[in-house]
């Protein structure tokens, strides 16, 4: 698809191949490293893909749906903890696959899984906790209300190419990750992306990838970070996975294809963030103090601790951030239920505004 993808996302080849000879000594390190202090609600793990690398979606059978108690409950110990992100992720539509669990959010009293993502996220401002949700290939309508309930979103674009990975009758494709991208530009919502480095794509569609990402972000301007994660091995996956050359190439190609204001991720707890640290590393994404990271469970987070030794290691200072990027918040992007939040004369609200203004220590609380 790379001829239209150029025409598309407004790059040219020759962009794409000077990318392609982008290296670490082509970029320079961030001054400062940030991460997101989150608990990770894993509403479902039915899915009606079956990704070949995923070990988080549920043979049929065993599908099954977090109450609005056991939601509470993560959410409260979240609070309690000092975190700020609630990440919502769940398989794609598995209303769409899966019976039991139509049925059971049919007995709820709701005739779709992102209703029922709406109330939940409604739940976690109201606990104090700043909801952000990663749902999936969504059209506009379908993000439309979402939009006023989150602080940021995101989906992974993982890759431009038509790789095995994607397998199944029922697939993602690239397509429709454009599409929910573009779906998200367009209802203007503070949005998450990244490729997945190894599931069998080449560098060619590693760099159209992030040229696709950028086109969309000169388009609508809200995409506030690229995630660039390595495949992580587990029982579905069994290799290969990117070495460090790989990977630190792949950063540094982000970060000279984004411009400066989009933040470039590389999760701690899936890559060995120290050895990439100089290839334009600014972010460390959602990192949670008390929760799993549900969808690699095999992958422990560092504590907030080892974050510090990492920044560290690369001689910069380390900040917490909210979901939402800072310019943002001051830019108006955000929809009235959170800004209410956000502004709010409660402890939840303080909390909100501490991070903002960088006034948290990472070893408060
Ligand atoms: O938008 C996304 N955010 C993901 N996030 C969230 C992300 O790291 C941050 O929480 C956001 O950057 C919030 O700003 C994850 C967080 C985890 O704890 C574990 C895995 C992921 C994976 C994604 C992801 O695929 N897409
Ligand atoms: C939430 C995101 O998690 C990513 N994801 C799913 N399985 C793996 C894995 N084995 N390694 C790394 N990332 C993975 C997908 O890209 C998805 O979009
Ligand atoms: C384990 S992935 C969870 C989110 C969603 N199913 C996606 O692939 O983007
Ligand atoms: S990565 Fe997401 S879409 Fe793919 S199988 Fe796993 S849960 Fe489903």
């Amino acid at each position: 698809m790379s001829g239209t993808l150029a025409s598309e996302f407004g790059f040219s080849a020759h962009e794409r191949d000077r990318l392609l000879t982008t290296g670490p000594a082509d970029v320079d390190p961030a001054p400062a490293l940030t991460f997101a202090r989150n608990v990770f609600v894993p509403l479902t793990t039915a899915c009606r893909y079956t990704c070949t690398y995923c070990t988080y979606f549920d043979p049929p059978g065993e599908a099954s749906l977090m109450s609005r108690e056991a939601v509470r409950d993560v959410l409260e110990t979240g609070v309690d903890a000092g975190c700020t992100e609630a990440l919502f992720t769940f398989g794609d539509t598995p209303d769409d696959r899966y019976t039991e669990i139509h049925d059971q959010l049919d007995d709820w009293g709701h005739d779709s899984i992102h209703d029922y993502l709406h109330e939940m996220c409604e739940l976690a401002l109201d606990v104090g906790i700043l909801p952000h949700s990663n749902p999936g290939d969504l059209t506009c309508e379908q993000l439309r209300p979402l939009a006023d309930v989150n602080a940021s979103m995101g989906v992974m674009l993982e890759t431009t190419a038509d790789v095995d990975a994607h397998a199944g009758p029922r697939k993602k494709t690239p397509e429709q990750r454009l599409a929910t991208i573009r779906a998200a530009g367009e209802v203007g919502i503070p949005f998450t992306t990244g490729i997945l480095v190894g599931i069998g794509e080449d560098w060619s569609d590693r760099a159209e990838s992030l040229l696709a990402i950028r086109g969309l972000h000169e388009e609508y301007g809200h995409i506030q970070e690229v995630i660039v994660q390595p495949v992580a091995e587990n029982e579905r996956w069994r290799g290969p996975t990117p070495d460090v050359e790989d990977l630190r190439r792949a950063v540094a190609m982000a970060r000279a294809a984004l411009p400066a204001e989009i933040s470039v991720q590389v999760p701690p707890n899936l890559a060995p963030v120290r050895e990439v640290l100089d290839c334009g590393v600014d972010d460390l994404g959602g990192v949670s103090p008390i929760t799993a990271d549900h969808i690699n469970p095999d992958y422990a987070w560092p504590a907030l601790r080892e974050l510090e030794d990492i920044a560290e290691f690369g001689g910069v200072p380390l900040g917490e951030r909210l979901p939402t990027h800072a310019r943002y918040v001051e830019d108006g992007w955000l929809p009235p239920a959170v800004q209410r939040a956000i502004e709010a004369d409660d402890a939840a609200g303080e909390r909100y505004r501490a991070v903002l203004n960088g006034a948290t220590a990472v070893d408060a609380d």
